[in-house]
């Protein structure tokens, strides 16, 4: 841990304040945070100061100069990384994971056989970031000819894993401010530390002109793990954004769920997807932990339900409870034949040779279709 107390002792230096946390090694989970006393509800574990952040503004004027004025935020902060071979953020760098780390969990990286049986929502991100890193590659690799592939594409994921959302409070930036979301981002040192729960016990990240603060909403046992909410996401944003998912165990993720477009859309005809449409309840269906989505609810409605009646039920002029069972009805083959498609990927899947990919990634692949397939049989025993 000795790199961890250096890089502590900088953090320090740098204005970080820490208070009764420290940095630990978590099976599973590479390095997090541990409560070194017991804490109140509503105190402070750390403050990070402005000044001790990376953002697009520590950028250097002559690295942004090199790189056209389309650059994204992540794109700069990633170059700038992989630039920076000063002394000044040594201590910072030393404890950040390695490039194994990003090959064993971070499906980019992944053999294009086992990419392409990622469930539907982690493989759609997947594709997403490929896009981005091209476009993103393509700017760096022109403006600077010698730098490797690898290690830009290890930059990029730092950046992608370790950021939390910025936009400057300083006046004199606010001018300049991102249009887009995605490049609303910055590194905070020792923050970076804190791994993810869905739980309401994840720790409060606030932003202000002074950094950020991060308190505690409950109270937390000398020795436990404290973690921060990087979202509401879904073990497949978890797995394709950050490289792992949340266990069954623990509580879960209670912000899961699975996309059921794919299902429900080939049931209507062409004139009533127009009708979905105006009425604005066309696609993103989905099934949580609980139940499917109101939007489903809504949809499945119209194919068994007159046209009349349904848009009776959108106006809010009748009432759900009546047609339910016709409507438990659809939805149970939509789930059924879901189930079947999953059942296919775990067979695919379990099919692959050996020298496919790693057994880590295989085993963190079974797991989520393992996942995905209890949610379904969850609701199928829900109606
Ligand atoms: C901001 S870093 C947190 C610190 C990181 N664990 C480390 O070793 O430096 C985010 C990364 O931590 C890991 N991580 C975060 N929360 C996790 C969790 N609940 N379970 C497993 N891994 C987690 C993932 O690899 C993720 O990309």
């Amino acid at each position: 841990m000795e790199i961890h107390e250096k890089f502590t002792e900088w953090a320090v230096e740098k204005g970080v304040k820490i208070n009764g946390i420290r940095p630990h090694r978590f099976e599973g989970r590479g390095l997090g945070i541990i409560a070194g006393r017991d804490f109140k509800a509503g105190e402070t574990l750390l403050t990070v100061p402005l000044t001790a952040l990376r953002t697009v503004y520590t950028v250097s004027k002559s690295l942004t100069r090199s790189l056209p004025k389309t650059t994204t935020v992540h794109c700069l902060l990633a170059t700038d990384l992989l630039l920076d071979t000063s002394s000044t953020r040594a201590p910072w760098h030393a404890v950040l994971p390695s490039p194994s780390d990003f090959k064993t969990s971070m499906p980019l990286l992944w053999d294009p056989a086992l990419q392409s049986l990622l469930p539907t929502t982690a493989h759609k991100l997947l594709l997403n970031q490929q896009r981005k890193l091209k476009l993103d590659w393509a700017a760096v690799s022109a403006a600077f000819p010698n730098i490797k592939y690898e290690d830009y594409v290890y930059r990029w994921l730092l950046i992608n894993t370790r950021t939390f959302y910025f936009l400057s409070p300083l006046p004199a930036h606010q001018k300049l401010h991102p249009k887009n979301r995605d490049d609303c981002m910055a590194q905070s040192p020792f923050s970076d530390y804190f791994n993810h729960t869905s739980s309401p016990s994840a720790c409060n990240v606030s932003f202000s002109s002074s950094g950020y603060t991060i308190t505690t909403p409950a109270r937390i046992k000398k020795g436990e793990e404290v973690y921060i909410s990087y979202g509401n996401h879904s073990n497949d944003f978890l797995l394709t954004e950050y490289g792992f998912i949340l266990p069954e165990t623990g509580g879960g993720n209670q912000w899961d769920e699975i996309p059921l477009d794919a299902f429900i859309l080939p049931l209507f005809s062409a004139k009533q997807k127009e009708r979905l449409e105006e009425r604005r309840f066309l696609g993103k269906y989905n099934l949580d932990r609980k139940e499917v989505c109101y939007r489903t609810q809504v949809a499945l409605r119209m194919l068994v339900l007159p046209m009349r009646k349904w848009e009776r039920f959108v106006d809010g002029l009748e009432d759900m409870e009546d047609e339910q069972g016709a409507v438990n009805r659809v939805l149970g083959k939509v789930l059924k034949s879901l189930k079947r498609e999953v059942k296919g990927k775990m067979e695919e899947l379990e099919g692959l040779k050996e020298d496919v990919g790693m057994k880590c990634q295989r085993d963190m692949l079974r797991r989520r279709w393992m996942q995905i397939e209890a949610l379904i049989q969850a609701a199928l025993d829900r109606i």
